[in-house]
């Protein structure tokens, strides 16, 4: 990558937008301009940031999944097999025609989910209830023309990074504990991001095509507009049912089985670049930062010593598992502080001959710009408790954020009116068509119900019927 060239400065993050578009460029996260629309090329940069969020969910996933890899291509007689899946992804769906100059005699669909590569195959692989659980996911690339506004990381026509999980159960009750494993999954994968994420049952009009309910996380982006950073599908015997996918009970007798399928993508990575990044730059937790410290010696003429001595740091640091960068190129200590700011590194140590002559090194926190003088004695030991520290407080920084942007609304116009700030909670009676005006109305979408539901009585914000159901509303993605 060629130096950074004096580019004019970040926007603010005020006018997030061109903050965002900004950063992915200045951060070295995304590259734009590949030629085909809703495309997007990986920096090795933010490639090296999407590979460890990646090696978190596998972590959290392989406990009781199993990973593997189906084909991209699936045959049209297989994908239209559930009436209802197409529907839900007929004007999604990329086709392949033509093998070379020869025209195929049954076209190819790149997979935009693959529940109707995965299913076929299901059928053959159940036989027994002994064969259940099966929880397999894989993590592959997408294709979906979307129509709406395309935006990297955010809404993409080829989603890079799609961990989808599939599973099949003997009950529709297994299944529904799966769903509701896979959101604990999720918060649980998003809080070691540092982000906090709302889980929501979608209205029936939203849920995934083919399933019997959908429950979603949300997190909530700086303009107020929510981000569906991960869902979870139950999907009855629905799919069972298109598959013929049956297993002998004990009995003897043959049942279909209930599935789930449940799946995130780089919306993850884009929520962590969202939330946490500020004026200066990105922000990235340290238990996904590409460069986690770097170390910028400050020389004056006397070199040798200062840079011997961040040697021996840095390899104390790599030593502990911690991935660090010396920056000894011969730019001014100013430039350097600037360009690793803008990366996010959650660290800087600076260590200069005054810093040695106490055997001490200044350490700077990214998320405050706090410093402090620490000694080079326990040097791992201060730097990972920092790890921690700035883990927490991203977190709590972040959760006082969505907490404070949730507001109880009584009517129509107080959602209206909170609609730039956030997420507002209001009753609903749970009919459609209250529902529909409700959206009408405000001009923004029902979240969901959250999940798991509080107890509370009152009216419903469109029809005044008593009900004890609360939804949020708010602008999405
Ligand atoms: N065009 C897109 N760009 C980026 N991420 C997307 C896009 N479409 C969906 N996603 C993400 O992918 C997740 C799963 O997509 S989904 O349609 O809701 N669900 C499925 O496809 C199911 N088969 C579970 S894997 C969504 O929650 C959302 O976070
Ligand atoms: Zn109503």
């Amino acid at each position: 990558m060629a130096e950074q060239e004096k580019e004019a400065a970040l926007p603010s993050k005020a006018s997030f937008s061109e903050w965002y578009n900004d950063i992915l460029h200045k951060g070295e996260i995304m590259d734009v301009r590949y030629p085909v629309k809703g495309l997007y090329v990986w920096y090795p940069f933010g490639f090296n940031l999407r590979r460890n969020v990646y090696d978190l969910i596998r972590e959290l996933l392989d406990k009781d999944h199993q990973e593997t890899l189906f084909p991209l291509l699936i045959p049209e007689n297989e994908f239209m097999k559930e009436a209802e899946h197409i529907k839900g992804f007929e004007d999604e769906v990329y086709w392949v025609t033509h093998g070379g100059m020869s025209p195929l005699d049954v076209k190819l669909a790149l997979r935009p989910t693959s529940e109707t590569a995965i299913y076929p195959m299901y059928k053959l692989w159940v036989r027994s209830h002994a064969d259940l659980p099966l929880k397999l996911y894989q993590i592959v690339n997408t294709f979906r023309y979307e129509t709406k506004h395309t935006r990297p990381l955010i809404r993409l026509r080829e989603i890079t990074s799609f961990k989808e999980a599939h599973t099949v159960h003997a009950t529709w009750e297994d299944a529904a504990v799966q769903v509701d494993e896979a959101i604990r999954l999720y918060t649980e994968f998003y809080r070691k991001l540092a982000i906090p994420v709302l889980p929501s049952k979608r209205p029936d009009w939203d849920k995934f095509p083919g399933a019997d309910y959908t429950i979603a996380t949300d997190a909530l982006m700086p303009d107020g507009k929510t981000l569906q950073v991960g869902t979870a599908h139950h999907l009855g015997d629905n799919f069972a049912k298109t598959f013929d996918i049956q297993y002998e009970n004990p009995e003897g007798e043959q049942v279909y089985v209930h599935q789930t399928c449940y799946g995130i993508s780089e919306r993850s990575v884009a929520a962590l670049i969202s939330i946490h990044g500020d004026d200066k730059g990105l922000v990235i937790p340290p238990e996904v930062a590409p460069v986690q410290v770097v170390i910028i010696p400050i020389i004056f003429k006397e070199a040798a010593d200062v840079l011997q001595a961040c040697e021996s740091v840095k390899g104390k640091l790599e030593a502990a598992g911690i991935r660090v960068k010396l920056d000894a190129s011969d730019n001014r200590p100013g430039a350097k502080y600037y360009k690793w700011e803008l990366k996010g590194v959650p660290v800087r140590l600076e260590i200069g001959p005054r810093d040695l002559k106490n055997n001490a090194a200044m350490m700077v926190r990214r998320d405050t710009g706090e410093k402090q003088q620490i000694s080079l004695d326990n040097i791992r030991d201060e730097v990972l408790s920092m790890f921690s520290v700035i883990q927490d407080n991203l977190y709590e920084k972040a959760k006082q954020g969505l907490d404070q942007r949730i507001m109880e609304c009584i009517s129509l116009a107080d959602i209206k009116e909170n609609l730039s700030k956030g997420i507002s909670k209001v009753f609903w009676c749970g009919d459609k068509d209250c529902g529909l005006r409700l959206e009408d109305e405000v001009g923004a979408g029902i979240l969901g119900i959250p999940s798991p539901q509080e107890s509370c009585r009152g009216k419903c914000v469109v029809c005044e019927t008593d009900t004890d159901t609360k939804v949020y509303v708010a602008r999405t993605y």
